[in-house]
């Protein structure tokens, strides 16, 4: 069904994100403590909610993933909650870079994925908010990104290479993240490295292997945690895969 109270002046992009945001929140339950995500999807998912929690009377406790998210919703009024305060969520909604039909991911485009994973895992169920682009057959087309301790960063690259032989993915690109100002720092106090996969032949595999080489912190890879997906559409519409 389409939203009849969307913006009109929104492009096709942001009307798909503002669907998939505003189909999850059919999820949400007053009394429930709530993960969420990071990402401009997940920004509308904050914004929608904040509404939602005005216009209806609608209570959550919310735990960001983010320093970003935190500001966002403690500005819209949303009550926060650490992790450890909460204990255990209900429900965690947040965006990912790709998904496959085995309702596998790739997070972290943002920096969040550590945070995003921890949450995750603290919760009954996740609920990925996304659009078709990010659907792909085999997941790898977007870069992978694995959070690393700054410490011996280089040489923690050298060991992800080594994995990536033993996988059959010799040779691929892996960079560290960051611009002319510097490596990005992710919330932790971490590095991002991006690897270059273009297609990951056993996501469960892989990711194994990376958790277990010193200096990982965590990968963007998640698999097995997210319970559904909801697809928006630029006409408004969305669409679930997995549990309704
Ligand atoms: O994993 C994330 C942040 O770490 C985001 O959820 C992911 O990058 C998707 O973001 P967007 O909704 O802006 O496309």
């Amino acid at each position: 069904m389409t939203d009849a109270s969307a913006p009109t002046d929104l492009s096709p992009a942001e009307r798909a994100k503002r669907a998939a945001a505003a189909r999850a929140l059919n999820y949400v339950e007053t009394g429930m403590t709530l993960g969420l995500g990071t990402g401009s999807t997940a920004d509308w998912m904050v914004r929608l909610l904040a509404e939602r929690m005005k216009a209806e009377g609608l209570r959550v406790i919310g735990v960001p993933t983010s320093t970003r998210t935190a500001a966002q919703a403690s500005a819209l009024g949303i009550p926060l909650s650490t992790l450890d305060d909460a204990g255990w969520l209900d429900l965690t909604i947040d965006g990912a870079d790709e998904f496959d039909d085995a309702r596998r991911l790739i997070k972290g485009g943002g920096g969040a994925l550590l945070q995003e994973k921890i949450v995750a895992a603290a919760s009954d169920r996740m609920v990925v908010i996304t659009d078709p682009s990010k659907h792909v057959e085999r997941l790898g087309a977007f870069p992978l990104p694995v959070e690393v301790v700054r410490f011996g960063h280089e040489t923690t690259a050298r060991l992800i290479a080594r994995v990536l032989d033993e996988h059959g993915l010799g040779g691929r690109r892996i960079a560290l993240r960051g611009g002319p100002s510097g490596a990005f720092v992710s919330d932790e106090g971490h590095h991002i490295l991006d690897l270059h996969l273009g297609a990951i032949p056993e996501p469960e595999r892989l990711n194994t292997a990376l958790n277990v080489v010193p200096g990982v912190v965590e990968t963007g890879l998640f698999c097995g945690i997210a319970s559904a997906i909801v697809v928006g559409y630029e006409d408004g519409t969305a669409r679930v895969i997995g549990e309704q």
